[in-house]
């Protein structure tokens, strides 16, 4: 870490959940791109909407996230306490915004642009971690993190080796990285963590190398067989698959109310499930609860756009048991 950076670990030492990752500025239309568009300002980024997802869940939530130490970093700073995240080990940095362009409509077509090579919040490094990871019940991080920089994919494994529980989301993004780049750091991570959290049938393929004739189980065989102790396939509105040693099981999704945006979901879920886990849930109970909050979650516009409340989860849960 550099003499410029400053990290506030007051009262963080043993959060429930930790997330690990880089937080975006999210600029959001909701026409096509286009010159003259009317967009949206936000925060975004997977780590950022699944540590909101968390602490929306009841889990006392730390981000550890290098953040630039400008106005727009005070102002995200601001919207991560603002979700009842705790920001003490949010590092202040000088250097750039990471950023993401996306224009999304009901159906779940999406554009999606990028401006983040080297931006500040993809420096992050295995120091920043050491220390921060073993007191947390469970560490949660993504392929998205490990694909942003070498030195942000060594924090990731970093971690993984390190903490006491880890939940990996794939979140396989071709802007990021190759199919290959991602499949090698899946098959590095997945036997330290003690779950895996892939998609239907996006990752399945990408990742896991599965032919368009294998089936959801086949995904969960493949996530196990690479040594993930348990594993959730996410497979949007049909549910989850979980598959554990005992089996696999099929936990249906709530239908949302209404579908504004997609963008997130997937790390509600995740966050959800961490935090649910640490919470003391069982995994079947936790994976309930964080479909429920990935459905609901599709009402808002952006990843933080509306994150349901534990008791409004928990109501969601109820629906699809009767
Ligand atoms: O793609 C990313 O890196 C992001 O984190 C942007 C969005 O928040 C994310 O894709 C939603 O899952």
């Amino acid at each position: 870490m550099s003499s410029a950076d400053t990290v506030n670990t007051s009262n963080t030492a043993c959060p429930d959940v930790l997330v690990l990752g880089e937080p975006l500025v999210e600029v959001s239309t909701t026409e096509p791109f286009r010159d003259g568009a009317s967009v949206r300002l936000a925060f975004s980024g997977d780590a950022l909407n699944a540590a909101a997802a968390a602490a929306a869940a009841g889990a006392h939530t730390a981000l550890l996230a290098r953040v630039p130490d400008d106005e727009l970093g005070d102002a995200l700073v601001a919207k991560v306490t603002e979700l009842g995240i705790d920001a003490g080990t949010v590092i202040r940095v000088p250097g750039q915004h990471g950023v993401y362009f996306t224009h999304s409509d009901p159906s779940g077509r999406r554009q999606f642009a990028y401006a983040r090579s080297g931006s500040a919040g993809s420096a992050l490094r295995p120091e920043d971690v050491t220390g921060a990871v073993e007191g947390a019940g469970v560490v949660l991080s993504s392929g998205i993190t490990a694909a942003v920089s070498e030195s942000a994919a060594a924090t990731v494994l970093h971690a993984a080796e390190r903490a006491r529980r880890f939940v990996y989301d794939p979140n396989y993004r071709p802007r990021l990285t190759s199919a290959q780049e991602a499949a090698a750091t899946l098959r590095r991570i997945a036997p330290l963590a003690e779950l895996v959290t892939p998609s239907w049938p996006d990752e399945a393929w990408s990742l896991l190398g599965l032919s368009t004739e294998a089936t959801p189980h086949d995904a969960v065989a493949a996530t196990r067989a690479l040594g993930a102790s348990a594993v959730a396939l996410t497979r949007g509105s049909d549910g989850v698959l979980v598959g554990t040693a005992t089996g696999a099981v099929d936990v249906p999704a709530p239908p949302p109310p209404r579908v504004v945006d997609q963008t997130g979901a997937g790390d509600v879920f995740a966050g959800t499930v961490a935090a649910r886990l640490a919470l003391g849930d069982d995994l079947l109970g936790a994976v309930r609860l964080g479909t429920a909050a990935a459905s609901l979650s599709v009402q808002g516009r952006g990843g933080t756009g509306f994150l349901p409340t534990l008791a409004q989860s928990r109501a969601a849960v109820e629906e699809v048991r009767v």
